[in-house]
This record gives structure tokens, C-alpha cells and sequence, in this order.
């Protein structure tokens, strides 16, 4: 097996007197689908924000590619390739879908102010480099034909894979879904598991995933780690947690 491409160990998450995240634990290898699933409010979303940086976790080592990330503020974090999408949608919505995309884009554009401003070759070189990555990116999300409306008046699914969609133009190697299928329709859920896999597939991109929808869980995961009041309660493949007591009694169950 390859070296993860996450290691987390021992992560800690303390508001106050509340031990919301309590010595959880995760291996991810590259190109791997991994979810995290467990009762409203298990601590999934704050593990996500320690990932990411937004929280400076209370305790624990995070290791990307064997590097400790673990002190480092989210834009570092994101720019080693680290993005996500939150619970509920956050896209610019008067904006069109494109410009949406185009807004990602900006690290790798020529952003030079001079070069703006005189529009020189190189501008135009990259802008339309930007240009033609957001066309491919709305053909591979299916979002072509609504390239230039307000991503506001989207349906709530092509909303989602806007999102997702977003995520890629900064070419990233992980990318962290918090419930992508929460309000979406059987069908919408089928397109979203059709997309994830192409973006492991076709686009190398590791995917650790929050999600209730515990069919898509079950369906498109390598590994699931099962949390419960902050602690990890068991994880496996998803053969192993459906067939877990634990899991059973306390989640699936219910299902
Ligand atoms: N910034 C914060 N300050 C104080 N408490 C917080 C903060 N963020 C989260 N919590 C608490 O930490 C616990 C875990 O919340 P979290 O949102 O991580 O759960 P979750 O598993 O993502 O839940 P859900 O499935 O409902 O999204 C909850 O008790 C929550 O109220």
C-alpha cells in the first residue's frame, strides 16, 4: 500500500468545557473515497475545520504527506491542495456559474497588477488558460448550459456540483465534502455519486466525505470511520461497520 496521504492521530477539539473532538484517528491513502459518519452533532464538521485550518486544534498531529499541517492557517492548508465545501451551499449567487469559477482560479492566474492594467500577452495567455479550465470543468459537472446565469437561480443540485466544481479549479488533492448529499433528490444523489468517482478515477483527487445518506456511505466508500460524541466508535470497510453490533445499534439501525 502507498503512503497515506493523511495521517491524523490523536486530534483533540475543545470549546470551553465541551470535548467536541476527543483522540479521533485517520488514515487516508491517495485516491481513497473515506467518510465519517455519526449522529448529529458527533464532531464530523469539527474535525473537517481542524483539517482545514479553520480551528487550531486543542491536541493531535496531522500529517499530510508526512508533514505536520496541524499549526498552519487555512490558506496554507488550502494551498497544499487541502479545499472543501460546507453544509450548506456558499457560492457568490449573483454571480454567474462561470464567474464562480473564474474567482477560483485567481492563484493561478497571471495577477500581476501592471500586466492587467496593459493587458499584456501573458494577461491574455492566462486568462484565457482560466477561461477554457472553467469551460472544462462546467462540461464535466454538466453545468455547460447554465454558464451564464446567476448561480442563485440554479437548482439546488447543479448548486452542489457548482460547489464541487469550484473546489477543482484550484486543482486539489484532497477534497473534503460536508453532506453534498443533504437536499438532493435520488436522482441528483446518483449524479453525485457518478461525479465523485470520476474525480477519484480521472482526476487523482483523494475525497473524505461527511454524509448522513448512509446508501451513498455504504456505496462509494473505501473506508468509513464511525465517530460518536467526538470519539471514534469503530471504522472499516463498509462491509465491516454495516455488519458492526456497535455501528449497528447505534446508527444503522435507524436507517
Ligand atoms: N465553535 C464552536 N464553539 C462551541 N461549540 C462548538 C463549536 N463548533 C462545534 N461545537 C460543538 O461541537 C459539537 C460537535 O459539533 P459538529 O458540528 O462538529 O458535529 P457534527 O458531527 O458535524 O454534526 P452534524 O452532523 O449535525 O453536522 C457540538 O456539540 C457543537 O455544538
Amino acid at each position: 500500500m502507498s503512503r497515506p496521504i493523511l495521517e491524523v492521530s490523536g486530534l483533540t477539539m475543545r470549546f470551553g468545557g465541551l470535548l467536541a473532538v476527543n483522540n479521533v484517528a485517520l488514515t487516508v491513502q491517495p485516491k481513497q473515497v473515506v467518510s465519517m459518519i455519526g449522529p448529529n452533532g458527533a464532531g464530523k464538521t469539527t474535525v473537517f475545520n481542524c483539517l482545514t485550518g479553520f480551528y487550531q486544534p486543542t491536541g493531535g498531529v496531522i500529517l499530510l504527506d508526512d508533514e505536520p499541517v496541524q499549526h498552519l492557517p487555512g490558506h496554507k492548508i488550502a494551498r497544499k491542495g487541502v479545499v472543501r465545501t460546507f453544509q450548506n451551499v456558499r457560492l457568490f449567487k449573483e454571480m454567474t456559474a462561470v464567474e464562480n469559477l473564474l474567482v477560483a482560479q485567481h492563484r493561478h492566474l497571471n495577477t500581476n497588477f501592471l500586466a492587467g492594467l496593459l493587458k499584456t500577452p501573458s494577461f491574455r495567455r492566462s486568462e484565457q488558460t482560466a477561461m477554457e479550465y472553467a469551460a472544462h470543468w462546467l462540461e464535466q459537472v454538466n453545468l455547460t448550459d447554465v454558464a451564464n446565469r446567476p448561480a442563485g437561480t440554479l437548482a439546488y443540485g447543479q448548486q452542489r456540483r457548482l460547489e464541487i466544481a469550484r473546489c477543482m479549479m484550484t486543482r486539489p488533492r484532497i477534497l473534503m465534502l460536508d453532506e453534498p448529499a443533504a437536499g438532493l433528490n435520488p436522482r441528483e444523489t446518483e449524479d453525485l455519486k457518478a461525479l465523485i468517482g470520476m474525480l477519484r478515477h480521472d482526476h487523482d483527487v483523494t475525497v473524505l466525505l461527511i454524509e448522513h445518506d448512509m446508501k451513498l456511505v455504504m456505496s462509494i466508500s473505501d473506508h468509513i470511520y464511525v465517530i460518536n460524541q467526538g470519539t471514534p466508535l469503530a471504522d472499516g470497510t463498509p462491509e465491516q461497520i454495516r455488519n458492526n453490533p456497535d455501528v449497528i445499534k447505534a446508527y444503522l439501525g435507524e436507517a
